[in-house]
């Protein structure tokens, strides 16, 4: 694996993500806006938000105070390289986006982004689980398949979406969803992350992220079970990265079991490793990978008495606590052999009740994913807001 330096944080990157006066014609965000010079309060008021035929709401611009926040102060220190357990490479910012900022953000998210709370039929052989997903969700982007130009000049509204070989429309059976290009606010987002990504790989190799999902947890009630992000619509060793905004909640991380006897001793924390792979490996399907996420919680263990071991490694559970501004970011071998998840969380503590805000950036590669992530994250279902004197989201509209 390519090493990385940290130093390379504080050093100017050909990748940084400098503003473009105005957005490439090609891209799959949905604005065309020049940055706001940062004295320019008046700006604030005036950029129009992003609006597109499949947004349900229009969808607000960062006001300048934040963008100013971010385009200057991130990453706010250099990354922790967490590699020392068996399969694992994550590089932890605590923080990247500096507190103050971070909490901006997450109260700005929270009010202009439209949420879903989706529910869907889990099959399992001939079992169907009804599953309400316990956080609220919503998404943006569209697989490498597509591409979303600019038809009318700069009028953002007018993105429409061809297929990135050929640059011909893409026909409308091609998904079954209508795919969200990425909004102004989360786009600049992106390419900070992308950029940070770059400067963190020895390589500089950009990973060229095109989804983003977002996840609002309102309370320690709301959690995500554990999982891996290693569908094949990912591609092999998928780099990605996910902020916290708002609430602090706890990440936990286990190693998936191994496949040939290697667990030994699960309540001892052992485990031992051969050279046997994982036993969930890539290419779950949809339903099977949410299912696990949201009713089971966990993948069976499997063990056969006959294999030998090779080498004992300490199965511990990883905790990190996740606070405003921070962000993990997986690579590599993680996804294919580490499960995370965001525990519920009991107690009437100020953390436990408080929202949290969790964006992902990842890259998908085929027309599966862009299908998967609307299904689970957007459904069919109605379409929330955040109502600030009710503090909480409210239901707005009934189909979209
Ligand atoms: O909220 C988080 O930090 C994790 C979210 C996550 O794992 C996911 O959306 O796949
Ligand atoms: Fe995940």
């Amino acid at each position: 694996m390519a090493k990385r330096t940290l130093d390379a944080f504080f050093r100017p990157s050909s990748a940084a993500p400098k503003r473009p006066k105005t957005e490439p014609i090609e891209s799959n965000t949905a604005t065309a806006i020049s940055p706001p010079e940062p004295n320019d309060t008046s700006i604030e008021d005036t950029n129009p938000p992003s609006q597109h035929p499949s947004y349900p709401i229009p969808i607000a611009q960062l006001p300048s105070h934040i963008e100013v926040g971010l385009e200057h102060a991130t990453p706010a220190i250099a990354p922790r390289e967490i590699s020392n357990r068996p399969h694992l490479d994550l590089l932890h910012f605590q923080p990247y986006i500096p507190r103050p900022t971070a909490n901006e953000l997450f109260e700005f998210l929270r009010r202009e982004l439209p949420f879903y709370r989706v529910q869907y039929t889990a099959r399992r052989g001939d079992t169907k689980t009804q599953i309400n997903t316990p956080r609220w969700t919503t998404v943006f982007g569209v697989d490498e398949t597509s591409t979303f130009i600019q038809e009318q000049g700069d009028d953002p509204s007018s993105l429409v979406l061809v297929e990135t070989k050929t640059k011909t429309p893409t026909p409308k059976t091609k998904y079954q969803c209508t795919p969200r290009p990425i909004p102004a606010c989360l786009d600049f987002l992106r390419r900070q992350v992308e950029a940070a990504n770059a400067t963190a790989n020895a390589d500089n190799k950009n990973p060229g992220y095109n989804f983003c999902l977002v996840n609002y947890y309102a309370s320690g009630d709301d959690s995500i079970a554990y999982h891996s992000d290693d569908e094949r619509f990912l591609g092999s060793e998928p780099n990605i990265a996910s902020l916290s905004l708002g609430g602090e909640r706890d990440f936990l991380m286990k190693h998936k079991p191994f496949v040939s006897g290697e667990i030994v001793d699960r309540t001892a924390g052992e485990c031992v490793l051969s050279a046997a792979r994982a036993m969930s490996g890539p290419g779950s399907t949809s339903a099977t990978w949410r299912s696990c996420t949201d009713s089971v919680g966990t993948l069976n263990t499997v063990s056969s008495p006959g294999s030998r071991p090779a080498a004992t490694v300490p199965l511990q559970q990883i905790k990190i606590s996740l606070g405003s501004g921070d962000m993990v970011v997986m690579r590599g071998a993680t996804q294919s052999n580490w499960l995370h998840s965001i525990p519920k969380r009991k107690g009437k503590a100020w953390e436990a009740t408080r929202g949290r805000i969790n964006v992902t950036f990842r890259r998908a590669v085929v027309p599966g994913g862009t299908n998967n992530y609307y299904h689970y994250n957007v459904g069919s279902g109605g379409m929330y807001r955040w109502d600030e004197v009710a503090r909480e989201m409210v239901l707005r509209d009934n189909n979209v």
